[in-house]
């Protein structure tokens, strides 16, 4: 059985609901990088022995938030022992806009696993793009290279568009189920 590991931050909890969807369908343990941008030795234990990591963050102007830049920049010391060479890896990111320049906070994320050598899954989800869609519709965000998620800039944590959620449940799995293949 192959292990999958979510590892994100949220400032405000959107990307933390986000991050609670994929974890779910990629039944996944999750860590949460905390506001000083820091996670604890026995978690990085945890993302050394995972077969897959979903990396999510949130966007802040257009970027992932510093937090997470700083555990990327934490994970430096791994990429010198080449230590997640061919893991499989994932991103997520949420944003207020509809676009907000996330797609650069998610290439940021990509970018990053494939600095360790990973192998990064797309989303698989076709978009959701006709005049009947709605933001209940799996991927009307209308994404590929992994997971956009959306929380308008006044809702609540627990108000992702549904869409989002159910897309990224989606993710989830499709990421662990290819770990399970390679595995
Ligand atoms: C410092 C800061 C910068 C932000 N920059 C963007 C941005 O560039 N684009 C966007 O669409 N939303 C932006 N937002 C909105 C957040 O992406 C949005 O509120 C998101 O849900 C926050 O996720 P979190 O609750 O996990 O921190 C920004 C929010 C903050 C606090």
């Amino acid at each position: 059985m192959s292990k999958t590991v979510v590892i994100y931050h949220s400032g405000y909890g959107h990307t933390k609901t986000v991050a609670e969807h994929v974890a779910r369908g990629a039944d996944a343990q999750i860590i949460a990088i905390d506001a000083n941008g820091d996670i604890t030795e026995a978690d990085w234990a945890t993302l050394n022995a995972a077969d897959a990591i979903i990396l999510g963050a949130p966007t802040y102007m257009g970027n992932v938030s510093w937090q997470f830049k700083k555990f990327a920049d934490a994970t430096s010391k791994i990429w010198f022992t080449r230590g997640w060479q061919d893991k499989v890896f994932g991103g997520f990111t949420n944003s207020a806009s509809p676009n907000g320049d996330k797609q650069v906070a998610l290439i940021t994320l990509q970018t990053l696993a494939s600095q360790h050598g990973g192998i990064w899954v797309s989303l698989g989800v076709p978009p959701s793009n006709t005049k009947a869609a709605t933001s209940d519709d799996p991927n009307n965000l209308g994404g590929s290279v992994g997971l956009l998620a959306r929380s308008p800039a006044d809702a609540g944590a627990d108000e992702v568009h549904q869409g989002d959620l159910v897309t990224a449940e989606r993710y989830g799995k499709r990421v662990a189920e290819i770990a399970a293949r390679l595995k």
